[in-house]
C-alpha cells in the first residue's frame, strides 16, 4: 500500500474548521467538497493519459488527454457522497458507481447495503471515496469487493485516518496496487472506535442522525 498525506496549508485549515462540533452542517459539507478537490489533486496523479494533436487559434502542438479506460469513481454512502461533487469537478469524465455500507457500531463490522457498479473493472483506475478511515473494515471491504469485480488498482481518498486502519489496509493488500490518500493521519481511535481528534460522525455531521 502506498501512502499518500498531502502538505499543503489550505488542508490543514479547512480540516481545522471540519474538525470544529460548532461547524454547521451547510458549512461542513462545503469544506468536505472543497477538501475532496484539493485531496483528489495528488490522488490522480496517476491517471492514464495520451498524446493528441491539437490546433490552437495560433499553431498546432501536442496535447494529452485522458486516455480509455476512464476511471471510476465509487463513493461509499452515506458519508463518502459528501465527496463525490469535489472529485466530480475535477474529473467530470469520470464514470461513477456507488456501494452502500454500514458499520455495526457494537461489532464494528461493514455491512453492504447497496451494489450499483460497471460490469468492466478491470485496467481502470477506481477511485473509492470515504471521509473516514477508523478500523479499516469498511475501506477493506470495499477494495476487496473491487478487486473480486475485476479492478486492479485501486485509490482511496479518505480526509481522516486512524494509524492502526491503515496499518489494517497495508497488511490485508500486501500484494495488491492500492493508495491511500489522506487529509491526516490521527492519533488513534476511542473505546466506541471512532477517530481521536477526529470529527465525529461523518455521515450524521453531513446528512444528519439517522439512528
Ligand atoms: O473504518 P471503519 O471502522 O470501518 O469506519 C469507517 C466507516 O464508518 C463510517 O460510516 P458509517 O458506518 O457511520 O455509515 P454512514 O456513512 O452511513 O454514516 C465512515 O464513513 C466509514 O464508512
Ligand atoms: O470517527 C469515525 C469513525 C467511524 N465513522 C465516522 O464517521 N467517524
Ligand atoms: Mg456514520
Amino acid at each position: 500500500m502506498r501512502l499518500i498525506t498531502p502538505e499543503h496549508p489550505l488542508i490543514k485549515h479547512k480540516l481545522t474548521i471540519l474538525r470544529d462540533e460548532n461547524t454547521p452542517q451547510p458549512v461542513f459539507r462545503q469544506l468536505v467538497e472543497e477538501l475532496m478537490t484539493l485531496l483528489a489533486y495528488e490522488g490522480t496523479r496517476d491517471v492514464a493519459v495520451e498524446s493528441v494533436p491539437v490546433t490552437t487559434p495560433v499553431a498546432s502542438t501536442t496535447g494529452v488527454r485522458l486516455s480509455e479506460p476512464l476511471p471510476l469513481v465509487v463513493p461509499i454512502l452515506r458519508a463518502g457522497l459528501g465527496m463525490l461533487e469535489g472529485m466530480t469537478r475535477l474529473l467530470p469524465t469520470a464514470e461513477v458507481g456507488f456501494l452502500g455500507m454500514v458499520r455495526d457500531e457494537q461489532t464494528l463490522q461493514p455491512t453492504t447495503y447497496a451494489k450499483r457498479l460497471p460490469e468492466e473493472l478491470s485496467d481502470r483506475l477506481c477511485f473509492v471515496l470515504d471521509p473516514m478511515l477508523a478500523t479499516g473494515g469498511s475501506i477493506i471491504g470495499a477494495i476487496d469487493y473491487l478487486f473480486e469485480r475485476g479492478a486492479q488498482r485501486v485509490t482511496a481518498i479518505c480526509i481522516l485516518a486512524a494509524p492502526q486502519g491503515l496499518e489494517a489496509v497495508r497488511e490485508h493488500f500486501a500484494d495488491r496496487d492500492v493508495t491511500v490518500v489522506v487529509g491526516a493521519v490521527d492519533e488513534g481511535l476511542n473505546d466506541r472506535s471512532y477517530i481521536v481528534p477526529g470529527l465525529g460522525d461523518a455521515g450524521d455531521r453531513l446528512y444528519g442522525t439517522i439512528d
